[in-house]
């Protein structure tokens, strides 16, 4: 048994110059664990690599115990993997896309049908349910995705940016529904560079700053270690990332 959702250590990928240099990183059973860092940072080359989806040049990745490099399939079946641009069969309904996206992870139909009416009501899509996805607004379609990337209810959620270019309204939902999944048993990991969601949701805050962790906590950890006793986590943050902030 492990109390690790997440458990990386010594990893590196290098493109033309380093991009995750030497992490490590631990994200615990259960906890929503929010990754910041400047841009460039390393944030999406890492969680892709946790995902499958660019391979790592060295170190380990493992997701509740299962080597993610060495079945990275076993691992696949406990992750879900949202990208901040996410793709949608467009000629499909979100109920038609649920339905194959289940199919694809061997949920049977009833199971399938059941949880696709859940999401879709949670994400207020329920009324849109029979409507091609191609007509939905940008939001409208990220919610889609996210729906998704939950249909096979995964213990490890990773999301890249989630809240970003959606409306307070459709925010709110996803951050309730990201909650409502954390409260049930599951794991989240998501990046963004909106301070205040960090803040408010997260039970940990990891900083990433060229590749590597800068610094790791919860908030009130964080401001001790920057020395910054009320400070936000925008203040922490600034001061820790430096001159290096978009
Ligand atoms: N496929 C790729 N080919 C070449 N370089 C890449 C590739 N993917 C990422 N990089 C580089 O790796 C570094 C880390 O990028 P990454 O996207 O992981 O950062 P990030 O922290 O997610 O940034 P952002 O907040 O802007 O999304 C950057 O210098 C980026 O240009």
């Amino acid at each position: 048994m492990t109390d690790s959702a997440l458990e990386i250590r010594g990893l590196r990928k290098t493109f033309s110059r380093p991009a995750v240099d030497n992490l490590d990183l631990t994200v615990k059973a259960g906890e929503l664990y929010a990754l910041l860092g400047p841009n460039g940072a390393g944030k999406t080359t890492t969680l892709r690599m946790v995902a499958g989806l660019t391979k790592a040049d060295t170190g380990s990745i493992r997701v509740f115990g299962t080597d993610a490099i060495a079945d990275p399939v076993a691992a696949k079946r406990l992750i879900a993997w949202l990208p901040d641009e996410p793709m949608l069969y467009d000629k499909l309904t979100p109920m038609e896309y649920l339905e194959f996206v289940a199919g694809l992870w061997g949920v049977d139909a009833k199971t399938a049908r059941k949880r696709a009416q859940e999401l879709l009501e949670f994400l207020a899509l329920w009324p849109h349910r029979g409507e091609r996805c191609e007509g939905f607004s940008r939001g409208m379609k990220q919610k889609a995705a996210l729906a998704g990337a939950l249909i096979h209810e995964p213990k490890l959620l990773m999301l890249d940016e989630p809240l970003t270019g959606l409306d307070a309204a459709m925010a709110r939902q996803v951050k309730d529904l990201l909650q409502q999944r954390v409260k049930a048993g599951a794991t989240v990991i998501l990046t963004t560079h909106i301070l205040d969601v960090a803040e408010r949701m997260s039970d940990r805050i990891g900083i990433i700053q060229h590749g590597k962790l800068l610094a790791e906590g919860t908030l009130d950890e964080l401001r001790t270690r920057s020395g910054h006793g009320g400070a936000t986590l925008e203040d922490v943050f600034l001061d820790l990332v430096g001159a290096d902030v978009p």
